[in-house]
């Protein structure tokens, strides 16, 4: 058995090595021909997998990527071809939310606010949408759902884009999608972003499309002129990944490259959700288990002695994620060439705040992701 694996994705020797031939290659790069004699192809979101890339891949039997997103995998061409395929739903999501909590922390150090006066409007409540909204009630902070598919059949617990919208602070989690009932691209488009208040904070770590880049960029800039305050903005991800809109980014409080979901342990579900889909399609057992997979955390354990109030939670999150860091590493390497495909690849080793016991006072320790 060939398996083409995007080079970015660890353990795959690990998990595959035992029963296959292993090639790998940078993401942005697998080409048709190279698929001629491969049997399993395994990528992330940066490799479109289309009718193109497939048209000389007569071997290949399974599709996987280590995603949550799926935007770029053309589902039906693959089910049409008979090529079985798995993602990784869930995968990063704990990743995504440590993420936000370190943002939203940040973002109420920048404002002086105290989060448990404030409201968090969660855009997409799916798996990384309700780790969001998990943390933000730790924190005290009021949260409205927004998820117009899942309140079809859920009529209380949800509100609607425009009243989500209104909230303090909102953070996207939706799927990028350009049709049907609810589609998202350009969800924030330039009609919503004239409706927003000058104190408001947005989040988006989700998909770049879903917000219009440049209408956001018209309205940080006319604010900028007029003297006004600007919206407060934490971007991980951008319209047209790998380039950025560069002028954007001085008007963005936290800049990110698409790493929200770049914890160790979110990459090694992702994979490992891979290895177990294989195993199932080729009707063999695993041989292998995701704990064996990770290291030591460098943070065993924090022993509190007193109640975490939100200054005591922002310093025990940036202890384990320091997000400040990647977006100071963001802004230093903007302009580079390559610099958001190099910063996503040399990334450095992340580890979940559930990587980390807390013992001592923890009412709130577990609902903000620590274990306790
Ligand atoms: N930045 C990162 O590193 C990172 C990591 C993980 C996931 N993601 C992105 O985040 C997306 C969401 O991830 P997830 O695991 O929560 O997905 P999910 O499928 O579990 O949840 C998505 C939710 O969005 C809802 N939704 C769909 N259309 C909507 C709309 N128009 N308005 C409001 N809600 C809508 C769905 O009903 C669903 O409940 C993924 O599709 C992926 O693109 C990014
Ligand atoms: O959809 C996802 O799961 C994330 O966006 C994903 O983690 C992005 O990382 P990449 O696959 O591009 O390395």
């Amino acid at each position: 058995m060939k398996l083409l694996a995007d080079e970015n994705m660890p353990f795959v020797q690990e998990l595959f090595g035992d029963g296959a031939e292993i090639v790998t290659c940078p993401g942005r790069e697998i080409r048709p021909e190279q698929l001629r004699d491969v049997d399993v192809l395994l990528v992330r979101s940066i490799t479109r997998v289309d009718a193109a890339l497939l048209a000389e891949a007569e071997r290949l039997s399974f599709v996987g990527t280590a995603t949550i997103g799926c935007d770029h995998i053309d589902t039906e061409l693959l089910a049409r071809r008979g090529i079985a395929f798995a993602s990784a739903p869930g995968c990063n999501k704990v990743a995504v939310g440590d993420y936000v909590l370190a943002a939203l922390l940040r973002v109420a150090g920048h404002k002086g606010w105290s989060l448990k006066d404030k409201t968090l409007g969660v855009v997409g409540v799916g798996n990384t949408g309700v780790e969001v909204a998990a943390r933000a009630r730790a924190l005290g902070m009021t949260v409205l759902l927004c998820d117009p598919p899942r309140a079809l059949k859920d009529t209380t617990a949800f509100v609607g884009f425009e009243q989500a919208l209104g909230a303090d602070i909102v953070s996207f989690h939706v799927p990028l999608t350009h049709g049907g009932d609810h589609p998202t691209w350009h969800l924030l488009d330039q009609d919503a972003i004239a409706g927003l208040s000058d104190d408001q904070v947005l989040i988006n770590a989700c998909r770049g499309d879903v917000w219009d880049n440049r209408a956001l960029l018209a309205r940080q800039q006319l604010a900028h002129q007029q003297g006004s305050s600007q919206l407060t903005l934490v971007m991980d991800v951008w319209e047209h990944e790998p380039e950025v809109l560069a002028s954007l980014v001085p008007h963005v409080l936290l800049a990110t490259p698409h790493i929200a979901g770049y914890s160790l342990e979110g990459k090694a579900r992702g994979t490992f959700a891979l290895y177990r889909a294989l195993c199932e399609q080729q009707q063999v057992s695993m041989r292998h288990t995701p704990e064996q997979l990770l290291p030591p955390p460098p943070i065993g354990a924090v022993y509190l002695n007193q109640a975490p109030d939100q200054a005591l939670v922002a310093s025990l999150v940036r202890l384990v994620y320091d997000i400040e860091q990647d977006d100071t590493a963001f802004r230093q390497a903007l302009g580079q060439p390559g610099f958001f495909d190099r910063l996503r690849k040399q990334y450095p080793q992340r580890r979940e705040l559930g990587s980390v016991l807390l013992s001592g006072m923890t009412d709130a320790g577990e609902a903000l992701g620590f274990k306790v």
